[in-house]
This record gives structure tokens, C-alpha cells and sequence, in this order.
């Protein structure tokens, strides 16, 4: 497949994503209000729904698929604590190589199959020095680092039926949804390593060098990643409530004496430790929405 030069315009119409949502509303019976974006390793929230109707993504007209091990590349639909729920059990990056367009193409899917809530996962280092490795925290805000060079994925035609020209970002992350999540974490024995901070995408693949980490600490970032941020943008401007979670997997390195390296191998080591617990909070939380 060739890429698409990435000063492209929206290269999906209305009815490219309405044409995706119209064969899995005729493919399940399911109607999610919810939707859940499994992070790196995290796909395990998928295995909780019951009653579920799995869809590989290549089977799925028009949609892309996912390349990146820890990630398994299908939509699951199905039911938790009572209520239908649509699962993406592997997302797509920008440094896969899709552009910003077709990294937050499921997004609007979700918004028109009627999802009206986003859980969005994802694993994360630590640029908090008082953060730690399994600690999990709640979004309240993110640094768009390629929507700075000019790649938000709202970048093109807008269409109205989606949202408005300029979406206000500054209450991206639901403030009732993050109160409802710190008091699940609580009820759930999560409280010990939960925080509540901020959220730094940077497009990767190459993971941070020194300087780098130490400018994002500067820039008040919490955590960073590779990933969520796009899809937060294309949820918040067809007004879908966005909850985030990330897993800090592993902590930067932020000294030049270190022998320490960041690699997936750690982060998905990480996910493995902390999946039931995250299975539990995310599973609560949910039937507490
Ligand atoms: O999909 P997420 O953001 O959880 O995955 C993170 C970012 C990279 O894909 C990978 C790096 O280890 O983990
Ligand atoms: N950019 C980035 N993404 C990650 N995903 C998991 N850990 C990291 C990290 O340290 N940096």
C-alpha cells in the first residue's frame, strides 16, 4: 500500500466511515455506547466482554490493520457489566506508517455506530520523577507533539457532520469521568499507584534520547507515548466523552550515567504484570458510567 503524503487532506469521506459502521451495525447485534482502545499489551480488556462478536480488521471493509506485536488487530464486540461495548484489541500509529487520517479512522466509526464514551489505553514512560513503574494514570490533559508540526488529524476539509471547525481542546478529558475513575481505582485497591497528570505524544518510533526527556519535563509532561492523542482530537470534535489511561511501563532516562535503555520488550512486561488490575479498574469503572 503506498502511504499518503502526509499534507494530504481528510482522505475519508462521510460515507467511507459511515459505509465501515453500516456493515458491523448489520454484522452484530450489539449498540455500543462504549468504546475501549486497548493500549500495547493491554488487549486483555477485550477477553472480559461477554457475548462477543469478533471482527479481524481485515475483514472489516475499509479498515486499516495493525502491525505491532502486542497488539492483535481485531474489533470485539460484546457485553461488560451489563452494558454493550465495542473494543479495539489493537490501534494504529503514525509510526507504523498510516497517516493521521487513518491512525483516528475507528474513532469516527465509533462515533457513528452511536458510541458515546472512549476508554482510551495505552502504555507510557515516566517523565514524573515521582512516578513509577506500574503506576497507572488518568489523563487530564495531553501535549499534541506532531499536531505542533502541523499533523492533528483534523487538519483538512471539516466536515460539519462530524464537528465544528474549531473544537475547543481544554476540557478534552471528562472531568466527571476522571472523578468517576480515581474512585473506582480507590474501590478497586488501585489507589496505592495511581496519578493524575499529563500525557505527551511524540510520533516515535525511536524512543526519547536524554535531552529530549529532560525538555518534556520542562514542558510539565507527566508521561509519553506514541499513541491516544490523535484519537482524543477525533473523539472530542464529534463530542464523544474521552477517559484516559495510561500505564507507565517504564521510567525515562533522563541521566547520561545510565546503563538503563527503554524497549518494548520492558513495556509489555510491564502490561503483563499490571493487566488484571487495569482489567478490574477499567471493568468497574464501566458499570459505574
Ligand atoms: O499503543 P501504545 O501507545 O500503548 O503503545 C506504546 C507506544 C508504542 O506503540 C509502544 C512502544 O513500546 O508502546
Ligand atoms: N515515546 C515513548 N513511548 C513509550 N511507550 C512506552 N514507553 C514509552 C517511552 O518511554 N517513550
Amino acid at each position: 500500500m503506498e502511504a499518503a503524503p502526509s499534507t494530504s487532506p481528510c482522505r475519508y469521506s462521510y460515507e467511507e466511515y459511515k459505509e465501515t459502521a453500516d456493515w458491523l451495525l448489520a454484522h452484530t447485534k450489539q449498540r455500543p455506547k462504549i468504546a475501549i482502545i486497548c493500549g500495547s499489551g493491554l488487549g486483555g480488556l477485550a477477553d472480559l466482554l461477554g457475548d462477543k462478536a469478533v471482527f479481524p480488521y481485515e475483514d472489516i471493509p475499509r479498515f486499516p490493520t495493525s502491525t505491532v506485536p502486542g497488539h492483535a488487530g481485531q474489533l470485539v464486540f460484546g457485553s461488560l457489566q451489563g452494558r454493550d461495548c465495542v473494543c479495539m484489541q489493537g490501534r494504529f500509529h503514525f509510526y507504523e506508517g498510516y497517516d493521521i487520517h487513518t491512525v483516528t479512522y475507528p474513532v469516527r466509526v465509533f462515533y457513528l455506530l452511536g458510541v458515546e464514551t472512549v476508554i482510551v489505553t495505552n502504555a507510557a514512560g515516566g517523565l514524573n520523577g515521582s512516578y513509577n513503574v506500574g503506576d497507572i494514570m488518568i489523563l487530564k490533559d495531553h501535549i499534541n507533539m506532531p499536531g505542533f508540526a502541523g499533523q492533528n488529524p483534523l487538519c483538512g476539509h471539516n466536515d460539519i457532520r462530524f464537528g465544528e471547525r474549531f473544537p475547543c481542546m481544554s476540557d478534552a478529558y471528562d472531568r466527571d469521568l476522571r472523578a468517576v475513575a480515581r474512585q473506582t481505582a480507590e474501590e478497586q485497591g488501585c489507589g496505592g499507584f495511581l496519578q493524575e497528570g499529563v500525557y505527551c505524544m511524540l510520533a516515535g518510533p525511536s524512543y526519547e534520547t536524554i535531552a529530549e526527556c529532560k525538555l518534556l519535563q520542562m514542558l510539565g509532561a507527566d508521561c509519553v507515548g506514541m499513541s491516544t492523542v490523535p484519537e482524543v482530537v477525533v473523539a472530542r470534535h464529534c463530542g464523544l466523552r474521552v477517559l484516559g489511561l495510561s500505564l507507565v511501563t517504564n521510567k525515562v532516562v533522563t541521566d547520561y550515567d545510565s546503563a538503563e535503555k527503554a524497549n518494548h520488550e520492558e513495556v509489555l512486561r510491564t502490561t503483563q504484570r499490571r493487566t488484571q488490575d487495569l482489567e478490574r479498574l477499567v471493568s468497574q469503572l464501566i458499570a459505574n458510567i
